[in-house]
Parts: C-alpha cells; structure tokens; sequence
C-alpha cells in the first residue's frame, strides 16, 4: 500500500501588491519643488488630507487573481506562463513564504499549519545560493547537520544516499565552485541545490524554476531525477517553469498554465491540446503545445503593447468587479481576442508577429 502523501490545494489565492506614489527623480530641480516639499510637510501633518488627493500612479495590482490549483502526492505540477505571470508569487503563497490577502490553502483537506508545512517541505529558489568552497559531499552533510538531529554515523549513511539520489557520486569530492573559481557543472550544481533542500526527506518540493540556465539536456535531466523522487518517494512536486521542451513537459503529471496572474488551464497536457482543438484552433502537426500556448499569450500581450489591459485579464487597480475584471479569464476568451488582434492587424496594417503560431498572416 502506498504511504500517505500530502495533497496540497489551493482554493481562491489573491494575492495583491500595493503600488506607490512615483516621485519624481528630477524633482529637486524643479522651481516648484519648495511649493512640493509643503504640500508633503502639509499631508504629514494632516494625514486625513492624503484620502482628498489620492496619489495618481498608486493603488492595487493584483499578481495572483482567484487561483485555484492542486498538486497531489507522486506526481510533478509543473506551473508555466510567460514571463511575469506570477509563477514565483504563487509558488511563494503555496511554500507559505507570502500570505495571500484572500483564498485558503489546505492539506490533505486541511487548513495549512506554516510551522508544520515547513518542516514537511523544501523550497529550492532560482538562484544557487552555495559556498563554492566546500566539496559536494561536505555542502550536503552541513545542511544535513543544520536539519536533523541525528548521530554522525546516520547522518553519512544519509548524506551518501542522496548523493546516490541525486546521482552525483563521480563528484561528491568535487568543490561546488562558483563564476570565478571553476567548480562542477551547472546541472550538478543546481543538483546539489535541491540536496541542500530534500536532505530532511520532505513530502513536499517546491522549486522556482529549476532548469533556468541550464542547456536542454541538463534540465531534462533534472526534471526526470524530480520524476524519479516524486514516483519512487511519494513526493508532491510543484516547480515553475518558463518554456518547457517537448521531452520535459512529457514528465509532468499535470501542468497549471497561468496568464496575467489567472489560471487559464489546469490539467494534463493533452487535455490543453483537446481544449485548444475543441476551440476550434489548428495546432500546427508535432507542435508543442505548452510552448504554442505560452508564445501566443506573449504574443497577444505584445500586441497589446505591454500587460494585456487590465480589464480584459482581471486585473483591476481597484477592487475587483464584475464580468471580465473577476479574474475569469478563459483560454477561450484568451484565442478569441487573438483572432480580433489578427483582423484588426489586417485592417490597420500594424506590425503583428508573424511567427505567432496561430497566425493567419503566414
Ligand atoms: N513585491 C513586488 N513588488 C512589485 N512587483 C511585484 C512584486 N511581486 C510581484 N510583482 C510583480 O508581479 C508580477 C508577477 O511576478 P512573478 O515574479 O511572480 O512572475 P513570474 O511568472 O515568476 O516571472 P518570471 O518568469 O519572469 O520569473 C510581475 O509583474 C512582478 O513584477
């Protein structure tokens, strides 16, 4: 029988960034600048004041709107999205790192205790953060030290099975290394990294993005040791990733494609490919379909000259409203409004990508 794994859900995640006043730089140069520094002097002294003259370049953005996801235990959830739709933020919320202003988050179907989920989990960040002295084997039995309280001779039995797990036995005594003194390989390195976070054996592994960096080969290596931990361990796996290839985006059990801060598919990758056809898109033959839908939500957002509107994402800066502006944002609506940027592109004669997968320009 399998032992019991953690099930993570998240249910209605907002999470919102409060934006403020921009100064401007140049200001002490301006001949009004004393006439300025009064009307500050004025609304510190008489803070009721700053509710009559709200600033105009601040308010609300929100990074994550109404997300809903799952992960479950043995399997990988692969979050993917262009650039800036939010990935690290929500995989923050879920490690409990940032606290969302609204929606819950359970596991096993029960509300999350941040103490006990920390002890459980692991959160492997972006970037490396490694001393580039020490050897493989010594960086790992340190965090091992830091983590568990066991006797030495526990510890090396457990330190020389991850290296194994990891599988970097040909360079345990190899020095990490670093940009100025030349270590072990990026692959190897970012393997160490996510030692550093596992030695405790948690139930759950958050990663943000663990193949940033690393050439094609690496990264599907490390995303099928992650299979291997998930299947072999009963790990949950959640990790972000920004365009996966076709031979990784195999490995995942289920993916959670985010756009503008909004879930616009959770589910396998066939079911996005069946979604996109049933909308009655041609996706090219042997096309990946997780890139086809990554590069036409850029390209739509690119079109649209910076973010997608607010109100057409969801994203409002104020509370949010009705109809579009709720964060119901479908992958349908999503291609519907790419089929309007093509006919107006047509019309104006504006310069659309002609690369866009979907493009009727080709
Ligand atoms: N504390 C913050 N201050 C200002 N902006 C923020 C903050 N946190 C998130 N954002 C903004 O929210 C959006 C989502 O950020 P996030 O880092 O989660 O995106 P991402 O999908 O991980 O992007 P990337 O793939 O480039 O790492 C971005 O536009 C980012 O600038």
């Amino acid at each position: 029988m399998k032992k019991q794994g953690c099930e993570i859900e998240a249910v209605g995640i907002d999470y919102k960034i409060y934006r403020q006043k921009r100064q401007n730089p140049f200001k002490i140069f301006n001949k009004d600048h004393q006439e300025v520094v009064d009307q500050e002097l004025q609304q510190q002294q008489n803070p009721s004041s700053k509710f009559q003259q709200p600033c105009p370049g601040a308010g609300i953005r929100y990074v994550l709107k109404e997300v809903n996801c799952k992960a479950k235990p043995w399997e990988i959830l692969a979050i993917v999205g262009p650039s800036g739709a939010g990935k690290s933020s929500l995989l923050e919320n879920l490690a409990g790192k940032l606290t969302p202003q609204s929606g819950s988050i359970f596991i096993n179907q029960t509300p999350v205790d941040k103490a006990l989920f920390r002890k459980i989990s692991g959160y492997v960040t972006q970037n490396d953060t490694l001393f580039p002295l020490p050897t493989v084997e010594e960086t790992l039995t340190f965090s091992a030290k830091l983590r568990l309280r066991l006797p030495q001779a526990q510890l090396s039995v457990r330190v020389k099975s991850l290296i194994q797990e990891l599988g970097l036995e040909h360079v345990a005594m190899a020095r990490v290394g670093d940009d100025r003194f030349r270590g072990i390989s990026g692959g190897e390195r970012r393997r160490v990294s996510i030692g550093v976070d596992v030695v405790h054996d948690p139930k759950v592994l958050i990663l943000d993005e663990p193949t940033s960096g690393l050439d094609s080969t690496s990264a599907l290596q490390i995303i099928d040791m992650l299979r291997v931990m998930a299947e072999t361990r009963g790990r949950t796996i959640i990790l972000s990733i920004h365009q996966p290839g076709f031979r990784i985006v195999k490995l995942f059990s289920s993916m959670l494609l985010l756009a503008n801060g909004s879930v616009l598919h959770q589910g396998t990758v066939e079911q996005l490919g069946a979604d996109l056809r049933d909308m009655g898109l041609q996706l090219p033959l042997h096309v990946n379909i997780v890139e086809f839908a990554i590069e036409s939500i850029e390209a739509i957002q690119k079109q649209r000259k910076g973010p997608v509107r607010v109100q057409e994402l969801g994203f409002s800066d104020s509370a949010p409203s009705s109809g579009l502006g709720t964060g119901k944002f479908t992958l349908e609506q999503l291609f519907q409004q790419s089929k309007v940027v093509d006919e107006e592109t047509v019309n104006v004669g504006i310069d659309f990508p002609r690369d866009f997968a979907n493009s009727r320009l080709k």
